[in-house]
């Protein structure tokens, strides 16, 4: 997410104090707020510290994208930008120079947050728990293996463009967010106006949460709604069940697009470039851990080797 914003590689400091402040943001604003559900009680948050940690984030984060967006200016200043490459900073700070009013830098400094925050814990989780649902079902990771290997071959590295071709690696994605959303409770709306969903009244002004998780295991939708089984979805007429993995709506995730080609992309060139195993616990323990987003509650741990083309691949592209 990183390189796509900026448009150039990152490495070490940077990465480092990236992750920090994602891994932060998700504890901070996934923390319990009082407030949030019964307003009387703010002052219980400010208490707990909850409002002095989330100013303290809120520092970090802004720290963090003003010094995305100086680097930006100093390197366009000094000519030391590829102007071939784009990032999404380079047309932000085009649409800042035609429209300086709206985009200003508060603006621009804000949709970089919220695209670096919603756009790496997500996909990240999500490629987490895909090989952990591989690594359970050697099976379908050998199905996986063998349409990648068929489709793109060991010459070269599987890339973007292959990701349409091959519809069994999308099909383990799909099963993967549909057992393991990362999103498990979309996050809180409101209704806008009184309305009648499944024979309840919701007045308007009501604060909704969806539960997805549930949805996506409901055995009257789903059939064995608890097995990891990607071929439910290669028949894409059969699926009428609901998913929501992204929400729905207007305020369904942008990034749904990219992040379909994001996971898939890395996930195919994982499986493409090393043997897995589960290493000397001999295990994988799938249960969920809690937070904003649902990761695993035990960190994957799992084994790999380059598989034999990997090497010569890799030193005729240098
Ligand atoms: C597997 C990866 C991802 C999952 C499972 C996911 C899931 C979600 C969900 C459930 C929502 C809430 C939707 C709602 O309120 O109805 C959301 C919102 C959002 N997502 Fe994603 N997302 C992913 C990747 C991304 C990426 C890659 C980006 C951007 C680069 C992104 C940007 C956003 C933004 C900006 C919102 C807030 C939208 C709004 O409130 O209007 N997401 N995402």
């Amino acid at each position: 997410m990183l390189r796509a914003i900026t448009a150039r590689r990152h490495a070490g400091g940077d990465v480092r104090r990236f992750q920090e402040i994602v891994e932060e943001t998700f504890a901070v604003s996934g923390a319990p707020s009082l407030g949030d559900f019964f307003p009387a009680l703010r002052w219980v948050d400010r208490l707990r510290g909850v409002v002095a940690a989330l100013a303290s984030l809120q520092t970090k984060r802004d720290k963090f994208v003003t010094g995305l967006i100086d680097e930006h200016r100093r390197m366009r200043g000094t000519g030391g930008r590829d102007v071939e490459k784009k990032g999404v900073i380079d047309v932000l700070m085009e649409h800042q120079q035609t429209d300086p009013d709206y985009y200003t830098d508060t603006v621009v400094k804000g949709i970089l947050l919220v695209l670096l925050t919603a756009g790496t814990d997500t996909s990240a989780l999500t490629t987490e728990w895909a090989m952990a649902q591989l690594l359970t079902h050697p099976e379908a990771m050998r199905k996986a293996r063998a349409e990648i290997d068929a489709i793109v071959g060991t010459g070269r590295l599987v890339e973007e463009s292959d990701i349409t071709n091959l519809p069994y690696l999308q099909c383990v994605v799909k099963e993967t967010l549909r057992l393991r959303p990362v999103g498990p409770v979309i996050p809180a709306h409101e209704a806008m106006e009184d309305c009648t969903v499944g024979g309840f009244r919701v007045r308007r002004g009501t604060m909704i949460l969806v539960n997805a998780w549930a949805i996506h295991r409901d055995a009257n939708i789903w059939d064995a709604p608890e097995e990891f089984r990607p071929e439910r979805f290669m028949d894409r007429d059969t699926v009428t069940a609901p998913m929501l993995p992204f929400g729905l709506g207007r305020r369904r995730c942008p990034g749904e697009g990219l992040a379909m080609r994001l996971v898939p992309l890395t996930l195919a060139a994982l499986l493409q470039c090393f043997e897995w195993d589960v290493g000397e616990g001999g295990t994988v323990d799938m249960a969920e851990g809690a937070g904003l987003t649902m990761p695993m509650a035990t960190p994957l741990a799992a084994a790999c080797r380059p598989r034999e083309f990997v090497k010569s691949v890799l030193s005729a592209s240098t």
